[in-house]
């Protein structure tokens, strides 16, 4: 068995990750709407927007517990913020889909998304997307350094100072490398299939891009967190 071992920089880097992580939650009064008894359309959709704003939030204060992040040049901050909010809330979803939510409430969720005016082209490589993260069985560390990588992606539009960015995103690929050694010691190719979901994470992106605009045509309201932070309206 490999012997990993953490410096004590990279110790304190996961604490204060997973603690970010554990504590920004969807709050259980938002989820819990989701096993309200009405399914149409136009009520998932409606529910979905209310999970997305709550969910945007959540990002915003899990990102500002991201070591060395508020140091950054502030438009840096709100352009890795805007850059990284679809692929992050992918991610979340996805975690969600798969961990063991309370009974029924993952088909309910997976329910509302399937039927909530998403067009069945995008329908499709979102939930290819749910499964091949489901089959990665990532343990919470990886899942929060994941997110946090794809927070700290360098070549988000508009972004000035990106060897900062650089910087800080390295530190937390060098923690992920070595818990993944740790966690999948029989898969040397684990950290490599990882960082293989980030690339599939900006397909869906822009595939989210097209989901926007189909469901504005059909005039569905956004909320204004939403239209500030996706540039829509
Ligand atoms: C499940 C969902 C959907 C969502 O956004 C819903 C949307 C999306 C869209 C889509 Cl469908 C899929 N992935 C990402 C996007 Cl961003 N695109 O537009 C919308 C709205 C505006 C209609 C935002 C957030 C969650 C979500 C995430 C985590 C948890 C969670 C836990 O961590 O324990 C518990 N619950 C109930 C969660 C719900």
């Amino acid at each position: 068995k490999k012997k990993v071992s953490f410096t004590k920089e990279q110790q304190a880097l996961m604490k204060v990750i997973i603690d970010a992580y554990n504590k920004h939650q969807i709050p259980q009064d938002v989820a819990k709407k989701l096993l309200q008894d009405k399914y149409s359309t136009e009520e998932n959709f409606l529910l979905l927007t209310e999970m997305a704003t709550s969910q945007v939030q959540v990002l915003v204060e899990f990102t500002k517990n991201i070591p060395g992040f508020l140091s950054l040049d502030r438009e840096d901050q709100i352009a890795l913020l805007k850059g990284s909010a679809v692929e992050a809330m992918f991610l979340r979803s996805a975690q969600a889909l798969n961990k063991k939510m309370p009974i029924g409430h993952t088909e309910v969720l997976e329910e509302r998304i399937r039927k909530s005016g998403i067009s069945e082209e995008f329908i499709k490589p979102m939930f290819n997307f749910y499964k091949s993260i489901g089959e990665l069985h990532m343990v919470l560390e990886e899942q929060a350094l994941l997110t946090t990588i794809t927070i700290l992606t360098p070549d988000r539009p508009y972004v000035k100072d990106q060897p900062a960015v650089e910087r800080l995103q390295e530190t937390a690929l060098d923690l992920l490398r070595k818990m993944c050694v740790l966690h999948h010691p029989q898969e040397p190719q684990y950290f490599a299939r990882l960082l293989g979901r980030l690339t599939e994470l900006r397909t869906l992106s822009h595939y989210h891009a097209e989901m926007l605009a189909s469901w504005r045509v059909n005039d569905h309201k956004f909320t204004p967190l939403l239209c500030e932070i996706w540039d829509v309206q």
